[in-house]
């Protein structure tokens, strides 16, 4: 009875602490250690009414010969500690491990400062009675000072202490030895500089986010989070302002931030950093923006290596140009409910399983497992002599005991000696986006192409390079989260990368997942909704893939990261007689997001052109994204397959599917929302994952910010084919005739339609509808009512004309074959559309 009120009482005061502020609320009651908690606060009353306002009485006396006895005058700090622990067990129980990394930290400190202390008061001993030691570092600074005195004198034995205390607090904060002056330097700016304490708690947030999921020796400084964007210098030349995207010109605090990135990116080169991240985004050397603000022209920008430390959150040196160009903040994601690691629906399956076991007589029982938040695999261990298969046959008796058809059993679990059986949770989670890029392996790579995948069926976090994929397939029947995941790539894209890092053609021929993303800076092109244009423009990402190519061969790289850090680094120069100015190319993604209806219109094309892509783009930075709701082998042909190495499977409607997809089956048991199997490039095994998932109001919100940074800049080309395309559909599948009444009218210079009926075997309404084309192409003149038309196309120049109506560009040279790739057309100071593009963005 003692207990149960003691506890009721002690819940009762958890669930107000938890109900303060979010994140603590939902929380499982089985991990709730509200009764500990209770405890230590009562504790903490007790030896503050002591040692803090120095209340008397008998059992005062008892609890400050222990706590000073203990820990000597270090006692006054000791309700604090009490109060944070208290605090940490009832809102976050389930984090025993950052509690003890915590602990731990917290105890070298208390050791160090007590031995401090107690050699600051020259040792005083127990023998020589108590109350030197109390008002000394208690009897542990007497332990520790004495022994380390005795044996190294008080010389070494102080900066050994400093030095336990140091590492106690790099242990309480999580701090690598590696980020300490980074994070300081990061404290201090954001001293310095007076950012808002709401910046400030939010990177508190963030490094408390992280350290509550990860293993805490994993945290790592918040991800870059504002990057200058490369563009023209020319540009500098308009009015300062000009410069800046339009929401912030004229903005002070915005131009007091841009004159704090100049400060900081000044000391970076003072610093002369060298490294280069990775593959990263252009670097033109900064150009400090109190030269963009100030009202006369900046000179022109010179080359030099990005910074390379980390400095923390908000306070980024810039990588090129004078555009400041913010990445989305990370809390524009929302953060998901906590993971839970248990549930009763879990202990109701391990139930349900034991007695099935039981009632078919076989000697085997459940171990443990490992909850993920979509399905948890609980382990099976089998007693001796038990056959495998007696396990594996069950699977529709364990199916109806767990009232789930979804049941999958993997036998083995690779790397173990027992059977896995993936069972749906009842009680199944949501994955945030946010959480994902917030987590510490999403953390560790600063990566442009690096993108939230989901959560495996650990729990761990799952992130992809899109860059080492080098191209993924992404199928599953309709509802089963693909449009998701292309949303979650995207969103983590624009999270993470600047257009100057990567650029996107986005394909969507259902014109409904990705319309959202319409007027992003990312974009090379508006988004293509019509399949033809879409095979079009895949032959333009051929030429793109092309130009790169010739690029990296006439200098001598085989791979462009290389040749962009050559470029960084100042050592590509153009070749003798080139104007050309040489810029880093942004990574090239190509996102397809319905393939079957491309392979409707022009299978062979658009198979050419995947196949080339695919074989070759890699070393161009160039990836494509193929997702597709028919995985049929008419879709997914054999040579697509054979390109696209890595896979993303959701739910399939058929087992078929499966192996188109994953040349085995599985997904036909995934149970759709996001649920997939993931074989990136190389694997053998699909992993399951369930699926990041990004409202349409944090899409929104993201997409919102980086329109507001910047305008794209299209391609004109993409758009120039594409355009010429259109005009083909209303030929339809009338081509191969159009081409032979044209040869026939120039050949023989006479434009009749009875010619044509005669000729071409066709009717009278089909004759006339070629000569209207003939005319809407100007290669005959208007009707001259019973008269022959006039043709207006001589035959020496029937090739051009011919070409024109396949589709082909009019004038060869619009397209021109040495025309500078992407990276050129954005960067190049010459380029001489640039100047009106990047007038525009600027202003
Ligand atoms: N990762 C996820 N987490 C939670 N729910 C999800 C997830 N992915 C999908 N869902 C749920 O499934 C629904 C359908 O998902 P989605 O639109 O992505 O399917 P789809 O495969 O793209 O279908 P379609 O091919 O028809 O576009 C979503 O509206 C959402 O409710």
């Amino acid at each position: 009875m003692v207990r149960g009120t003691w506890l009721g009482f002690a819940h009762g005061v958890g669930g107000a602490t938890r109900r303060v502020g979010r994140g603590a609320r939902d929380l499982d009651p089985a991990l709730r250690r509200d009764g500990v908690a209770l405890t230590l606060l009562g504790l903490a009353i007790i030896v503050a009414g002591r040692e803090w306002w120095g209340l008397e009485g008998a059992a005062m006396d008892v609890v400050h010969a222990i706590a000073a006895g203990t820990f000597g005058v270090v006692a006054v700090a000791l309700p604090l500690v009490l109060l944070w622990l208290s605090v940490r067990f009832m809102r976050h129980p389930q984090e025993s491990q950052v509690t003890s990394r915590m602990g731990i930290g917290l105890g070298a400190i208390t050791i160090a400062v007590c031995g401090l202390v107690a050699i600051a008061e020259d040792l005083p001993a127990p023998r020589d009675g108590f109350e030197g030691v109390r008002a000394a570092g208690g009897v542990i600074g007497y332990l520790v000072g004495t022994p380390l005195v005795a044996g190294l004198t008080a010389w070494v034995a102080v900066p050994v202490l400093l030095l336990l205390g140091f590492f106690g607090i790099l242990v309480l904060t999580a701090t690598p030895l590696g980020q300490v002056v980074p994070r300081l330097r990061g404290v201090v700016d954001r001293l310095t500089y007076g950012r808002t304490a709401a910046d400030t708690d939010e990177t508190l947030q963030l490094a408390e986010g992280v350290s509550r999921h990860d293993a805490p020796d994993e945290v790592e400084a918040a991800p870059v989070r504002r990057r200058r964007f490369g563009r023209n210098p020319r540009a500098a030349e308009v009015a300062p302002t000009d410069v800046l995207p339009q929401p912030y010109a004229g903005d002070e605090a915005f131009e007091a931030a841009a004159l704090r990135e100049a400060d900081l990116a000044e000391r970076e080169a003072a610093a002369d950093a060298t490294q280069v991240l990775g593959a990263e985004a252009a670097a033109t050397a900064p150009t400090a923006p109190t030269e963009a603000l100030a009202p006369v022209p900046a000179p022109p920008t010179e080359r030099a290596a990005p910074p390379t430390e980390r400095v923390p959150a908000g306070e980024q040196p810039m990588l090129s140009g004078d555009i400041v160009y913010l990445l989305p903040h990370e809390e524009s994601l929302v953060k998901g409910p906590p993971h839970k690691v248990r549930s009763a629906a879990n202990d109701r399956v391990v139930e349900s399983l034991t007695n099935v076991f039981e009632q078919f007589g076989i000697n085997a029982s459940v171990t443990g497992f490992s909850r993920g938040p979509t399905v948890t695999r609980y382990e099976v261990e089998l007693g001796q002599g038990t056959k495998v298969e007696r396990v594996t046959a069950l699977s529709k008796n364990i199916a109806y005991a767990v009232a789930s058809a979804d049941v999958r059993i993997l036998s083995p679990i690779p790397g173990k000696s027992a059977i896995g059986i993936e069972i749906p949770n009842a009680d199944r989670e949501t994955v945030a986006l946010g959480d994902v890029l917030r987590s510490s392996v999403a953390r560790r790579t600063e990566h442009p192409m690096v993108i939230g995948i989901g959560k495996d069926v650990e729990g761990g976090y799952v992130v992809a390079n899109l860059a080492k994929m080098p191209h993924i397939l992404v199928a599953g029947a309709t509802g089963a989260g693909k449009s998701s995941f292309v949303n979650s790539m995207i969103v983590s894209l624009l999270m993470r990368s600047t257009p100057d890092q990567v650029r996107m053609v986005l394909v969507d021929p259902k014109r409904v997942e990705l319309t959202i993303y319409d007027g992003i800076p990312h974009l090379i092109t508006p988004i293509i909704t019509n399949p033809k244009k879409a095979a079009e423009a895949l032959e333009w990402v051929v030429r793109e893939m092309d130009a790169r190519y010739d690029d990296l061969s006439a200098f001598g790289y085989k791979h462009i990261d290389d040749f962009n850090a050559a470029v960084r680094s100042g050592k590509v120069k153009p070749l003798p007689g080139s104007e050309r100015k040489i810029a880093p190319y942004p990574y090239l993604l190509v996102v397809v997001d319905e393939l079957a209806d491309l392979m409707m219109v022009a299978p062979r094309d658009v198979e050419a052109s995947i196949q080339r892509i695919t074989q070759l783009a890699r070393a161009a930075g160039i990836h494509l994204v193929l997702a597709t709701q028919r995985p049929s082998v008419d879709v997914v042909t054999g040579l697509i397959k054979a390109n696209v190495p890595s896979r993303l499977a959701f739910a399939t409607s058929s087992l078929t599917d499966s192996r188109v997809v994953l040349d085995q089956p599985g997904a036909e048991k995934l149970i759709g929302q996001g649920d997939a199997l993931f074989m990136p490039m190389g694997e053998a095994k699909p992993m399951r994952v369930q699926g990041a998932w990004v409202t349409e109001s944090e899409i929104h919100a993201v997409v919102q910010h980086v329109k507001t940074q910047l305008k794209p800049v299209y391609r004109e080309d993409v758009a120039v084919t594409a355009a010429k395309k259109q005009v083909d559909e209303d030929i339809g599948d009338d081509l191969d005739l159009l081409l032979q009444a044209a040869e026939l009218v120039v050949t023989t210079q006479f434009g009749s339609t009875s010619m044509l009926q005669r000729k071409l075997r066709v009717g009278f309404a089909k004759a006339g509808r070629l000569m209207d084309l003939l005319e809407s192409r100007e290669i005959v003149g208007p009707s001259e009512g019973s008269k022959a038309r006039e043709v207006l196309v001589q035959p020496d120049d029937l090739p051009g004309t011919l070409a024109m109506l396949r589709g082909a560009p009019a004038e060869p040279e619009a397209v021109p074959s040495h025309e500078p790739p992407v990276a050129q057309e954005y960067f190049d100071d010459d380029a001489p559309s640039e100047d009106d593009a990047w007038g525009e963005t600027g202003r």
